[in-house]
């Protein structure tokens, strides 16, 4: 078996309770998987059981009480914040809602090229060119570079947010409900942009979604959550055809029923 790109160990993480004085709260309690190089994982579960927390503390936004964090068998569970620089760029998120996800008063080309030259990846001489590249390649036209934010819709947002995230070359993306606030008919635009430039690239991704009939469109393999744990993992076909526990099998049965037959598919 190839060596996973991301192997999560044990992991566990607690929050400061809000609704208890000096109480905490555990999001993810000793959760373990991998992600091979190249392979759409998706998590699913309901609201509030840890799926948001496991992508963010997989790519470091949040520091685990306990476990490791192993990115190509190294753990970067707790480095500092200068020791995780180098690794920053490997590891991307692009999130639900696009307009905050960007600065409203940059245009997106100067969005998608200040990484881009942050991370020294393109000399100032070649950066416009390579972000007509990234904007080509999400399926913008050119004339979108110099829009700011509130000048596009949501779709075409969420396609610059992709963009911005693929300029950096990663090996890993979390996408956190990426198409949970588009409009049905875009959602299946995006869903097949990012089929395509993972197909292309041979990134991996995180695809975190309470919608089971996008996991099943999108992923090679699924991890189901409950109340953060990690309740079962395996190929999309296998969990959502014979799942193991009751929990996943109530979770799925939406997906068996007579409408989602009739083609309520993404
Ligand atoms: N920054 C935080 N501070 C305190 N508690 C948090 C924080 N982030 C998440 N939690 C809590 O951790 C638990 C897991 O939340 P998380 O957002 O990971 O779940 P989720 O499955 O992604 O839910 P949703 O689908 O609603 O986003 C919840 O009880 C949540 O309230």
């Amino acid at each position: 078996m190839t060596e996973p790109l991301l192997r999560i160990e044990d992991l566990t993480v607690r929050f400061r309770d809000p609704n208890r004085e000096g109480g905490t709260l555990t999001a993810l309690d000793g959760v373990s998987l991998d992600v091979a190089p190249g392979e759409i994982l998706g998590l699913v579960g309901e609201s509030g059981s840890g799926k948001t927390t496991l992508g963010k503390t997989a790519l470091r936004l949040h520091e685990p009480a306990g476990g490791r964090i192993l990115l190509r068998g190294r753990d970067i569970a707790h480095l500092s914040e200068a020791a995780l620089r180098p690794h920053r760029r490997a590891m991307q998120m692009v999130f639900q809602d696009p307009l905050s996800s960007f600065n409203p008063r940059q245009t997106i080309a100067t969005a998608i090229a200040t990484p881009l030259l942050l991370h020294r990846l393109c000399s100032k001489a070649e950066v416009r060119a390579r972000v007509l590249a990234i904007l080509e390649e999400v399926g913008l036209p050119a004339a979108f570079a110099p829009r700011f934010p509130h000048q596009m819709s949501g779709g075409q947002l969420q396609r610059a947010a992709i963009g911005r995230a693929l300029a950096l070359s990663p090996d890993l993306i979390v996408a956190d409900e990426a198409v949970s606030k588009l409009d049905v008919s875009v959602r299946a635009q995006i869903l097949n942009l990012l089929r395509a430039v993972q197909r292309r690239s041979g990134l991996a991704m995180i695809f975190i979604t309470h919608d089971l009939h996008v996991a099943r469109f999108l992923c090679h393999r699924v991890a189901v959550m409950h109340f953060g744990k990690l309740l079962e993992i395996g190929p999309v076909e296998e969990v959502f055809d014979r799942p193991r526990h009751d929990y996943t099998r109530a979770l799925i049965g939406t997906l068996h029923s007579p409408a989602a037959k009739q083609g309520n598919a993404p």
